[in-house]
């Protein structure tokens, strides 16, 4: 378990470079100001259920956190992103791991990346796992657009805020209301 936690930091770390690159940052850009970076870790465990079209295993939400790495049960489907309006399912795939963009990433690249809408489906066959990595900014540091994405022709899309305030925010409302990020519009 802790080898795997180490790897998948550094998964993240790596991602987090071509991430920064993409946008035309430095390369260390994202893992710098994200500063000292917690890392949590859920284990999704969704039993099966006799009314599987009454409810969820996880309601619709975006990931608060920087980015998320997955790893689903590969034998049981569940996991749903939305695209254009429509609910498309993720199927597992042997050895794959999902990568989540979560709304810091959405922030930072002042809305050029978004943070996808998700939700877990249950079904009345067989229970399901997953495991979620969770690679969090440090509480305190300030957030938002990078500087470099900021000018006159693509003015701040959210202000800057501490990941305290936002991670306060997020769970103040319900998961699958409006885009947490919204309510930090400029
Ligand atoms: O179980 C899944 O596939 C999704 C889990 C998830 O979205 C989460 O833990 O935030
Ligand atoms: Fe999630």
């Amino acid at each position: 378990m802790s080898t795997y936690c180490k790897e998948v930091r550094q998964l993240g770390f790596r991602l987090y470079a071509m991430i920064s690159e993409s946008l035309g940052l430095e390369q260390d850009y994202i893992k710098k100001v994200l500063g000292e970076q917690e890392q949590h870790m859920a284990v999704n465990f969704y039993p099966k259920c006799p009314s599987p079209e009454l409810t969820y295993g996880l309601p619709a939400h975006t990931d608060p956190n920087a980015l998320t790495i997955l790893m689903m049960d590969e034998q049981v489907a569940g996991l749903q992103v939305l695209k254009e309006g429509r609910w498309i399912a993720v199927n597992p795939r042997p050895n794959a791991l999902v990568i989540n963009l979560g709304d810091q990433l959405q922030a930072l690249s002042n809305g050029r990346y978004k943070s996808v809408w998700h939700r877990a489906v249950v079904n009345s066959d067989r229970p399901r796992m997953s495991i979620a990595s969770f690679l969090c900014p440090c509480n305190s540091v300030k957030l938002g657009p990078a500087e470099k994405l900021i000018g006159e022709k693509s003015p701040a899309v959210y202000r800057n805020y501490t990941y305290d305030e936002y991670y306060k925010k997020f769970w103040s409302r319900n998961l699958d209301q409006e885009h947490c990020l919204e309510l930090f519009r400029t």
